[in-house]
């Protein structure tokens, strides 16, 4: 596939999601076009009409903020070092996106899939088994038992969004509309609750909310908390651009598997984010894995003379185990 070299990119495209799930081939063609832009020149675009309800959110934000209002001893309970693959409660500063920072200034809550309802059996979506290298159940705090389901509710509407979305994908890097179907069957995909407290007066550089860094799954949907400017998104000029939260809409950005996958026709975007705003702020990204046993393979269309291969060939359940390893682990 040849790339070309685009200018800068000043703003982050929006693409109007009502027609997702139509089939007249050119209400298709037209969403795949937009997508393909996007994908290739900036690695961000927001999505509105995207389908998920504000209700659905809302629930999710009131119970995390009741989370994060918890003492720190009750939060300390669920910490991630407690469990295989950091899933539960990293504290302020424990977590450290960029390799030249001191620390990340946002408190979070990691989990994975688990189905909605306990009385649900998982089929094809049976999250990671038990030999899996990501493997690790999920843990939840006893003093707040909503805090689950209203977790959950969301997760499984960004989680139906995420499986709308790679055939589009696929579309875009002109391959089977089905690609990804059988490589993303295990859902896995993180969903991390965070909670940034305000920085004000002087701001040490090394410490901001989340430090410059790229995702590191296929690709990321990001709730933010409306009418709070944080998160940055850095173009080829190393200029950073805001990307600001508008209300209805959603960010999504590629991550460093679709990037490796696609020999980086696809681009996976540096960004950070910093509350300057005085209050605190909330933001809830999904990141979309593909399962943890596939090999990053790049992509056919996404090698050529040109453009040899770039990355060394790794699992994703490898790649994503080292990169929670380096941000956590230390
Ligand atoms: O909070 C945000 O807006 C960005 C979060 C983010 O980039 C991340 O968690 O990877
Ligand atoms: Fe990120």
């Amino acid at each position: 596939m040849a790339v070309a070299h685009p200018a800068p990119f000043k703003t982050i495209p929006i693409i109007d999601l009502s027609d997702i799930s139509s089939t007249d081939p050119a209400v298709r063609r037209g969403l795949v076009s937009e997508i393909k832009h996007a994908c290739t020149e900036v690695g961000f675009f927001y999505v509105k009409n995207h389908g998920i309800p504000e209700e659905i959110i809302q629930g999710t934000l009131a119970l995390m903020c009741k989370f994060f209002d918890l003492p720190l001893e009750a939060k300390l309970e669920v910490e991630n070092t407690k469990t295989p693959n950091f899933k539960g409660y990293s504290p302020i500063l424990s977590g450290n996106n960029d390799p030249n920072g001191a620390g990340d200034l946002q408190e979070g809550f990691e989990f994975g899939f688990e189905p909605l309802r306990v009385t649900d059996a998982p089929e094809a979506e049976d999250g990671a088994g038990a030999d899996d290298i990501m493997a690790g159940a999920n843990i939840w705090p006893a003093q707040l038992p909503e805090f689950r389901q209203a977790a959950l509710e969301y997760y499984h509407r960004a989680l139906n969004l995420g499986h709308l979305l790679f055939p589009l994908f696929a579309l875009a890097l002109d391959l089977p509309e089905d690609f990804f179907a059988d490589k993303t069957k295990r859902s896995a995909a993180l969903m991390r609750l965070l909670h940034y407290p305000p920085q004000s007066g002087e701001v040490d550089d090394r410490v901001i909310g989340i430090g410059a860094h790229t995702d590191w799954e296929c690709f990321t949907i990001l709730w933010q908390e409306p009418g709070i400017q944080a998160l940055q998104v850095l173009n080829s000029s190393k200029e950073w651009i805001d990307a600001p939260a508008t209300e209805g809409t959603l960010v999504i950005n590629l991550g460093d598997e679709l990037a490796r996958w696609t020999n980086d026709v696809f681009t996976s975007t540096v960004h950070r984010a910093i509350n300057r705003s005085g209050i605190r702020r909330y933001s809830i990204p999904l990141f979309f894995g593909t399962d943890y046993d596939v090999r990053l393979e790049p992509i056919p269309t996404c090698v050529s003379s040109d453009r040899p291969a770039r990355y060394e060939v790794i699992t994703a359940g490898e790649y994503i185990k080292a990169r929670l390893q380096a941000t956590y682990g230390h």
